[in-house]
């Protein structure tokens, strides 16, 4: 009869710091520091042990698994998806995720989140609306108490829809991880790294780059830096995709290689009291368990959490003359049934040259049957002069005017045909944009950080019309 081999030995795993290393040891936990410590690509066929010889060979259930670890499958999509769609990993585990006590509600619960938007939770309106950037609060807040959801549309029961949240938190989850069976985050740090550890095993998340943790997967969320904030967007019922290329070729934009996945990584001590905390259906509910669920020695699979440097983007505009449709910038984008029409895009405005000539070089303005939600992350945007600060956020709706305000009209004006080319550097705006209309969830509609007197920014805009044809046009 073949022998079990038994946990019988030690894991050290040891991380190359190339350039200066930063602090990662905390609670025992370190974290990887650079790319070299992820696996890479997109949509791949990944697969990682912790300890050589752990992943099954040959077969997903074998009737006794290496070192005795237990089989368990996470499905990201319907077992039947079609090929290109079906999201699925394995993980080996020390204990099986079933093993905890019946959730319960979670008290306190956090009255700020949704995943229906309604009457009852939230109001609509299609008049612009900026919030200022929230506080850090004072009071000990992890990120489970500190994400509120600003707007959205659509339902989580009914598998089609998106939210928007923010963050505010001040100190690590203890004791406890996140499960959201809602919906997948992609999550956008705006200050504070994040620290998370996975299933899948450990991220370190700098502002500046991105973070997507699917549907189902459990993680927490460590704070090394302290206060923290940032923004997230869930999506309900459909996974991000790189953008097709079309005549832009085989490179450009987010190259699939700069997608960065962790390596496994478990801990094996027991936990009394450990909390998973599930959000379902917008809820919170908890369950005890006496174990990590950071347990899994080794997985193999295509479902998997992953983070991207925003900086490592290579954006592609005018070169000659007019302002791109902002699409060019998509870094991932989450389909709908119809071609071309998103659920969610994740667009960014990167540091870029600006060389456009005899043209308007700030966003046009405009009307959208897309939404479009907006966050700053660093530096300043294009179109605002001023009030738009990083941590704030803006909302134009669904065929809601807006564009450029008018001190960057003027300064745009003024600066005439002669500008030349220019750099915008420093800066690192992003918009979710929505086939879907967003409802404001009431408590954002009442928020003394929404900024009652944004419409002013364009009321400076005066007629320039005259009779006489072509007095100051410089087109062509
Ligand atoms: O500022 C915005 O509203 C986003 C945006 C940017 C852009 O470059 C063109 C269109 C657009 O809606
Ligand atoms: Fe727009």
């Amino acid at each position: 009869m073949e022998k079990i081999p038994h946990l019988d030995h030690h894991h050290h795993h040891h991380y190359h710091h190339r350039e200066q290393p930063v602090p990662t040891k905390r609670n025992g936990r370190d974290f990887p520091s650079d790319d070299g410590d992820y696996q890479s690509g997109f949509g791949n066929s990944f697969e990682s042990e912790a300890i050589s010889g752990a992943l099954p060979r040959g077969q997903n259930s074998p009737l006794l698994c290496p070192y005795g670890l237990y089989a368990e499958q996470l499905s990201g999509s319907s077992f039947t998806s079609p090929r290109k769609l079906n999201q699925r990993s394995w993980f080996y585990r020390i204990k099986p995720s079933v093993t905890h006590e019946p959730f319960k509600p979670r008290i306190p619960s956090n009255e700020k989140l949704a995943s229906e938007f309604d009457k009852t939770n939230s109001r609509t309106t299609p008049t612009q609306l900026r919030w200022k950037p929230m506080e850090i609060p004072d009071s000990p807040t992890d990120f489970v108490d500190g994400l509120y959801t600003v707007c959205g549309a659509g339902s989580s029961f009914l598998r089609h829809g998106f939210a928007i949240h923010m963050y505010t938190a001040n100190k690590s989850m203890d004791n406890c991880a996140f499960c959201n069976a809602d919906g997948d985050f992609l999550i956008v740090p705006q200050k504070g790294r994040l620290w998370i550890t996975t299933e899948c095993g450990k991220l370190q998340v700098t502002p500046g780059e991105i973070v997507v943790l699917p549907q189902g997967f459990r993680f927490a969320v460590d704070l090394p830096d302290g206060p923290s904030r940032g923004y997230a967007c869930e999506i309900f019922g459909t996974h991000f995709q790189l953008p097709d290329l079309g005549p832009i070729g085989g490179n450009g934009l987010a190259a699939p290689r700069d997608f960065l996945v962790p390596k496994a990584w478990f801990e094996e001590a027991s936990r009394p009291g450990y909390t998973i905390i599930q959000k379902f259906g917008g809820e919170l509910f908890t369950a005890k368990q006496d174990f990590s669920p950071f347990n899994v020695v080794a997985w193999h699979g295509n479902y998997v959490p992953y983070k991207y440097d925003l900086k490592k983007f290579c954006p592609y505009n005018t070169v000659l003359f007019d302002h791109s449709d902002p699409s060019i910038n998509t870094v991932l984008t989450a389909p709908t049934d119809k071609p071309g029409v998103a659920l969610l895009d994740f667009v960014i405005f990167p540091s870029r040259w600006v060389v456009a000539e005899h043209t308007f070089r700030p966003p046009y303005y405009h009307r959208n049957c897309m939404s479009e939600f907006m966050g700053l992350i660093y530096g300043g945007y294009e179109a605002k002069a001023d009030g738009f600060i990083p941590g704030a956020a803006s909302l134009h709706s669904c065929m809601t005017p807006h564009g450029p305000d008018t001190k960057t009209y003027e300064a745009t004006i003024a600066r005439g045909n002669d500008a030349g080319p220019y750099k915008i550097t420093d800066t690192m705006a992003f918009m979710f944009e929505s086939c879907l209309i967003p409802r404001i969830c009431s408590w954002a509609v009442e928020s003394p950080l929404l900024d009652a007197d944004y419409y002013q920014c364009w009321l400076g805009l005066k007629s320039h019309f005259s009779h006489e044809a072509d007095v100051k046009s410089n087109s062509v």
